[in-house]
């Protein structure tokens, strides 16, 4: 089970900081959705511990300071799902796929039967077994967005980072998707995505971190953080909120003058 640490942590690009001071401490405990406005700091909070951003503060794997992880640790221990779905290459589905065994070959060593398995669990669990065989640059924008989750699964890290993950996706593909990942930090894996699909946050998060102008305003379950007061302020959106036999539903209905 690896723990991600993140004491103070900051970021500043352009001359602004765009995330100040976040300490939080990620562990295997259900898929943790990362949510927030647009421009709130999300994809550079999850790049920034991932070391692709420059940051200050403290980021440890296990207690091991993210500096002191070489690069293929780091692709063993961590996926990354970035927002941009753009593949510059004419590669094949089922090529971008077993990019994501990358880490754990060697120079002179092709794939191998673990990495066949990974690679055609991946392709099952992401529905793009039809597609194996296409040029990535000729997917539909959902198709794509599948394919490179899948490159991303093939890799089989303990903790999974993903960038709106099941933004492009249909709703089938999305309850399937937060499905797997649910299954996978159940299995002990850590799961950290950024989403801005609310009523999926609500019932498929177990812990929801609000960011708001680079500051954590709230960390909790969903129906504490996913409450009128936090919408209100932070979104500036009058919410509907039930729970029904299906869990918690909320639905943002109306604009609000914000709150700040
Ligand atoms: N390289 C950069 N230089 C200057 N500003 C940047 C840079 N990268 C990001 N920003 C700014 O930082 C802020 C946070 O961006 P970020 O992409 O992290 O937000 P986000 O919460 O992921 O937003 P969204 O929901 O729209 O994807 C934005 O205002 C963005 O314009």
């Amino acid at each position: 089970m690896t723990r991600l640490s993140v004491r103070n942590l900051s970021v500043d690009l352009g001359g602004q900081t765009i995330v100040r001071d976040v300490s939080l401490d990620f562990a295997p405990d259900g898929v943790i959705g990362l949510i927030g406005p647009n421009g709130a700091g999300k994809s550079t909070f999850l790049k920034a511990i991932l070391g692709l951003v420059p940051s200050r503060g403290g980021i440890s794997y296990d207690g091991k300071p993210l500096p002191e992880i070489d690069r293929r640790a780091l692709a063993r221990l961590t996926s990354y799902l970035p927002q941009d779905r753009e593949i510059a290459w004419p590669l094949s589905v089922e090529n971008v796929v077993a990019l994501g065994r990358t880490p754990y070959l060697s120079t002179l060593s092709g794939l191998g039967s673990e990495d066949h398995q990974e690679i055609e669990s991946a392709i099952a669990l992401t529905d793009i077994a039809h597609l194996r065989n296409r040029i990535v640059s000729t997917l539909s924008g959902g198709e794509r967005a599948r394919v490179l989750m899948a490159r991303v699964l093939a890799q089989a890290t303990p903790i999974l980072i993903a960038d709106e993950p099941v933004a492009a996706l249909d709703p089938g593909h999305q309850i399937a998707l937060l499905e797997t990942l649910d299954a996978l930090s159940s299995a002990g894996r850590t799961i950290i995505v950024s989403l801005h699909e609310i009523s999926l946050a609500a019932r498929w998060c177990r812990r929801l971190v609000l960011l708001d102008k680079g500051s954590i305003a709230a960390d909790g379950k969903p129906e504490d953080v996913l409450t009128h007061e936090h919408f209100a302020k932070v979104y500036g959106v009058r919410i509907h909120r039930t729970v029904t036999e299906d869990g918690l539903l909320v639905q943002p209905v109306a604009r609000l003058p914000l709150q700040r």
